[in-house]
């Protein structure tokens, strides 16, 4: 898929089929007793109301002339006994349906959660943040009214328009048969809006996808936009694509308005129908119809036309519902394209021999970043990667953890290809500590024990010791327990590196990577850090990637990386001698740094 944006809307990979219905139904399943309890519930309910206009008949012709008050007692009694229980059974029937759909929409928010945990870096590298998390919350909400009343409403309708048809045929089959008239109009009308309505709902559906895209990444970004003054501009983009949901949704909207007021229609034209016509009939002794035989009818006909709107306005959700269904079964099926091969083993206990076999990696199809890297760790060994700003150092690193698939070549560690070996038992073993020091809600203790969920809390501590984060951990009003927001705004940057590190180092790793994970610290504090490190690098296998040439001097060997290719490999004396990139790179920052402090 190419790139997605706040503003462009997206395309779906693959068209809404019944199949997608199937499988909503497959989450209804496991309630369908009490699915099947409340319609029986509903279709009892519908039954007992039938019976009014029916008893009504009886009074008007019949009790009444014969001032039968003893009959009419009884059957007023009656009504009144029906009306009972059909509150408490409505009354059943939401608090059953309010439950089953919530349990419903729990499940598949679980499912797309769950899914979304498993789907690689280049997922989200794609699209917005802001497109799925909409799709998560807000579609799956969407789903709720439809899940809970919709169809048990539908269901009941639909007993409910058989029952009135069956008791309207056995009261008089012709009055019957002119209110039945107006359903092939109704029937026209809905298969001609049908198709503008579904579209109408899929471009809704986006531009509510994009509007909440662009609010996550505003919000997001909002530093940035206060600090470079850019809050118009950003209000002027919210605004458009504001404005464009809305227009998207009433537009939606308007098509769905088209159907009341039709139905509203055939139904007025069919009930004055049934009355001149009756009338007429009365007038001409139709044997058959009666005064008391027209107002059941009449009784009916509202009725008739009270399911039908429903089920209509159930059509209209279901469309609306659709449109989003779409969407979430997409994100479910969305191929997890990293992932175990057929046949995967765990990795056994790594001992640290990294060996890169003529990796060639594109993110996109046609952008070749990296052509044909080979090199080889051995245990123990740390590997520095230099080289210019998006020359392909942290997509190297990237692979060795399997976040990317490779084009061709291989990655082997101790001997063995990762693509053969279980995602998870490989990173499992491997302490990675990315550029983004990401922090999550949570205390400082949580934030470390991230990297290995069993560590006790001396072991977290020892490795923040490593890094010199205890002391900075320790000056905060909880110490180890003191809450941090999402993304650690209460941290200062060096702060937020030096707890990722402490992260990575946690798991014990045979390997370590480490990206940019000094590059917000106090020189102080990195000497400090680099001595820590040099102890705890004895016996892994690590790869460091940093723009300051000092903190990876000692290394084992140095990667000099340019244009997605190793273009001088050896230690820091074997490089320099070399004269090329690394030394001048080196010079430069040596040059630089005299400058700066004369
Ligand atoms: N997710 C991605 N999708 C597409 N292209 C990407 C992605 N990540 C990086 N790139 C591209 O790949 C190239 C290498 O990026 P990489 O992040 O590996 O560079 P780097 O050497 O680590 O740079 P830096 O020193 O700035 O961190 C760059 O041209 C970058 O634009």
């Amino acid at each position: 898929m190419a790139r997605n944006k706040y503003d462009i809307d997206e395309t779906l990979q693959s068209e809404f089929s019944f199949e997608q219905l199937k499988r909503l139904y497959s989450y209804i399943k496991p309630h369908r007793k009490d699915m099947i309890f409340t319609i029986i519930l509903m279709v009892i309910s519908s039954a007992l109301s039938m019976f009014t206009p029916r008893i009504l008949m009886t009074i008007m012709d019949d009790y009444i002339p014969n001032k039968n008050i003893r009959g009419i007692v009884t059957i007023s009694l009656l009504l009144l006994l029906f009306n009972l229980i059909i509150v408490v059974f409505l009354r059943m029937k939401i608090h059953i349906t309010t439950r089953l759909g919530q349990n419903i929409i729990h499940q598949i928010r679980s499912d797309i959660f769950n899914h979304l945990q498993e789907l690689p870096f280049s997922y989200y590298d794609d699209r917005p943040h802001g497109k799925i998390q909409v799709r998560v919350v807000n579609y799956v909400n969407s789903l709720s009214d439809l899940l809970s009343n919709g169809i048990v409403n539908t269901i009941t309708d639909l007993f409910s328009l058989f029952f009135i048809v069956a008791f309207m045929l056995s009261i008089n089959i012709r009055l019957s048969l002119i209110c039945l008239l107006g359903l092939p109009v109704l029937m026209a009308l809905i298969f001609i809006i049908k198709k503008k309505q579904r579209v109408a709902w899929q471009i809704s559906s986006n531009k509510s996808s994009n509007l909440n895209a662009y609010i996550a990444e505003s919000i997001n970004g909002i530093r940035v936009t206060q600090s470079f003054v850019r809050e118009q501009e950003n209000i002027k983009i919210f605004n458009s694509l504001s404005n464009n949901y809305s227009k998207a949704w009433m537009n939606a909207v308007r098509l769905n308005f088209l159907l009341w007021p039709a139905i509203d229609n055939i139904s007025t034209l069919t009930t004055a129908a049934v009355y001149t016509l009756g009338v007429a009939w009365i007038d001409n002794q139709i044997p058959g119809i009666t005064i008391g035989v027209l107002i059941a009818f009449t009784g009916y006909i509202g009725r008739f036309w009270a399911p039908i709107n429903t089920l209509a306005s159930f059509y209209n959700s279901l469309l609306t519902a659709i449109s989003y269904l779409e969407r979430i079964m997409e994100t479910i099926d969305e191929p997890v394209l990293v992932k175990d091969m057929e046949g995967a083993a765990a990795m056994p206990p790594i001992k640290g021999t990294v060996e890169f076999k003529d990796v060639c990696f594109s993110y996109e199809d046609g952008i070749r970043i990296l052509n044909k890297v080979s090199f080889k760790a051995n245990q123990g060994e740390s590997f520095a990667i230099v080289g210019p700003t998006g020359a392909g150092k942290t997509t190297i690193i990237n692979l060795i953890s399997r976040f990317y698939n490779l084009d061709s070549g291989e990655i082997l560690i101790d001997g063995i290809d990762i693509s053969k070996a279980t995602i998870k038992s490989l990173r499992k073993q491997m302490g990675v500590m990315l550029q983004d020091s990401f922090i999550f809600s949570g205390t400082i203790m949580d934030n470390i024990r991230y990297g290995n969920m069993e560590a006790t809390d001396e072991q977290v501590m020892t490795a923040a010791k490593t890094v010199c984060a205890h002391d900075f951990i320790m000056g905060l009003e909880n110490g180890y327990y003191t809450e941090v927001n999402e993304r650690g705004s209460r941290l200062s940057a060096g702060q937020r590196q030096l707890i990722s590190f402490a992260r990575a180092l946690l798991a014990d790793p045979k390997i370590l990577i480490l990206d940019e994970a000094t590059s917000s610290i106090d020189t102080e504090t990195e000497i400090l850090l680099q001595e820590g490190l040099s102890k705890l690098l004895v016996g892994r296998t690590s790869f460091i990637i940093a723009h300051r040439l000092s903190t990876i001097k000692n290394s084992s060997c140095i990667l000099y990386v340019d244009g997605g290719s190793i273009q001088e490999m050896g230690n820091h004396e074997e490089l320099m001698k070399l004269k090329g990139n690394y030394h001048d790179l080196f010079v430069s920052q040596y040059e630089f740094l005299n400058e700066s402090t004369k």
